[in-house]
């Protein structure tokens, strides 16, 4: 995968916005996002039919903008709708059973919110971790304890080049420290979902990530 794609990762389902998700995901799309998660879980989620629709809805939109599209946590979504990857967490399903079983060119991404994970992640063909919770977040309710810039640059050290992406309680003004502590981007999902204008909001994370990089 281009690790490019992880710069400003945004992740996103229904229940992230009080407006219309399609229109909240077009907006991050022109603002320049560079690559885009499905994350369908928790209050309200829809499930079946309607879960279906707005993934292949979202996936179209992506696919306008020349944005891969990932599923999170549902591989059985993730074929049905011929999405370019999958992301999955320590309790989801495991990367060699996906490799197995899904489409070859697929980008599979991993959570890690330590060494260990990040290490098993990299020695099972992951094409890139999710690392966090780097701060605290209320968006997720079983979200582990945050790790801070510290653990992040931790886990860099432990897996030489392997992609990253930070997640976790990420705002504009902290792109700068994650990406020097060693992330290739940052994953967001309320700092856009929630904004009053996440087509300005998601262009100020490309901008910032763009520069934060130039300095590697
Ligand atoms: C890019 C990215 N990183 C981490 C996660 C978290 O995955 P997981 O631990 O499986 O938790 P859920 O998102 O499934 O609640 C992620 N989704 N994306
Ligand atoms: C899915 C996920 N995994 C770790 S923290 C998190 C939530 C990130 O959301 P936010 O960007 O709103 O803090
Ligand atoms: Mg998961």
């Amino acid at each position: 995968m281009n690790r490019s794609w992880l710069r400003v990762y945004f992740i996103m389902g229904s229940n992230n916005t009080t407006r219309n998700p399609l229109e909240v995901l077009e907006e991050a799309l022109q603002g320049g996002i560079t690559m885009f998660q499905f994350r369908e879980k928790g209050k309200n989620a829809y499930t079946g039919d309607m879960k279906l629709d707005l993934a292949q809805k979202m996936k179209q939109l992506c696919h306008q903008y020349n944005v891969p599209f990932i599923v999170n946590d549902d591989v059985d979504l993730a074929i049905a709708v011929n999405a370019d990857g999958i992301h999955v967490g320590q309790d989801d399903a495991k990367v060699d059973v996906i490799k197995r079983t899904c489409p070859s060119d697929w980008i599979i991404g991993v959570s890690a919110t330590n060494k260990d994970e990040a290490i098993q992640a990299m020695e099972d063909g992951a094409d890139y971790i999710g690392v966090g919770p780097i701060y605290s977040t209320k968006t997720k309710s079983d979200a582990k304890k945050p790790i801070d810039i510290i653990g992040l640059a931790y886990i860099r050290q432990a897996v030489g080049d392997l992609p990253i992406v930070a997640i976790g309680g990420i705002g504009m003004t902290n792109v700068f420290p994650i990406i020097k502590a060693g992330a290739d981007g940052v994953s967001i999902i309320s700092a856009i979902s929630n904004a009053n204008n996440p087509r300005s909001v998601a262009q100020v994370f490309d901008a910032y990530t763009s520069y934060a990089v130039s300095f590697r």
